[in-house]
């Protein structure tokens, strides 16, 4: 069973972390990021730019992971790949409310709480996810020291929101998600690794995305410019 997670930003150190992480879960996992995008995603420019590179890796595996807290592109990507596809967003909210009634995310930036909320309410879960609170860190600064304020906020988020478990809230953070978990005594989780796991779930259960409908294969046409070279068609 072979699982491709594909970091939609260029940083090669997420890309890293984010392949050690889903590495502790699965066995066969391929970590790649596209030639092309943004260094990071924090805004919704970023997560434009991030999609034709997503959408160029979607080949050479059973199931693939969208390894961003956006899920940017999740919905295009099922239209065109060759297995199950999941975002990190949709997978670990998912999770968390398998072990509990009520989960706070704790992400990175203030500008993307909203669109936090917004994927809790798209993917069902907006009765469980009780709050959403920002580390105010950028992405890129998620290193072994922000592991300390990552803990804070969401020790705050449980006490704020009374909630259950904590959501993280950019794939960055997985590193965390243990030391995360002892601190604060509630589940913890990480996308990456919610994600990977679902997605061998589904490709055990003989199950990939349906063709009937909304999914279905985007219909043929010219794609001009750059996009030629991406359009996988
Ligand atoms: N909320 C976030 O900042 N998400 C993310 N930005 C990235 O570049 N990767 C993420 O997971």
């Amino acid at each position: 069973m072979h699982v491709k997670v594909i970091n939609p930003n260029t940083s090669r150190d997420m890309t890293e972390t984010i392949g050690a992480c889903a590495r502790e879960v699965a066995a066969h996992v391929t970590a790649v990021s596209p030639a092309m995008g943004p260094a990071s995603i924090e805004s919704h420019y970023d997560e434009a730019l991030a999609v034709p590179g997503v959408l160029s890796e979607l080949h050479g595996a059973d199931a693939y992971v969208i390894a961003c807290f956006g899920d940017p592109g999740l919905d295009a990507a099922r239209e065109v790949a060759d297995g199950p596809v999941l975002g990190l967003a949709e997978a670990a909210m998912h999770v968390a409310t398998l072990v509990s009634r009520s989960f706070s995310v704790v992400t990175t930036l203030g500008r993307t709480v909203q669109r936090a909320r917004d994927l809790a309410d798209r993917y069902g879960c907006a009765a469980a996810c009780r709050g959403v609170h920002a580390c105010e860190i950028p992405v890129l600064d998620l290193d072994d020291e922000a592991c300390d304020l990552v803990a804070e906020v969401a020790e705050a988020a449980l006490r704020e929101d009374r909630s259950e478990a904590i959501v993280l809230g950019c794939a960055g953070m997985g590193a965390y998600t243990k030391e995360i978990a002892r601190r604060i005594d509630a589940p913890v989780i990480d996308g990456v690794q919610a994600a990977v796991t679902l997605a061998e779930s589904l490709v055990r259960l003989g199950l990939t995305t349906s063709r009937k409908g909304e999914y279905a294969a985007p219909p043929p046409k010219p794609y001009a410019g750059l996009l030629a070279e991406f359009a996988l068609r």
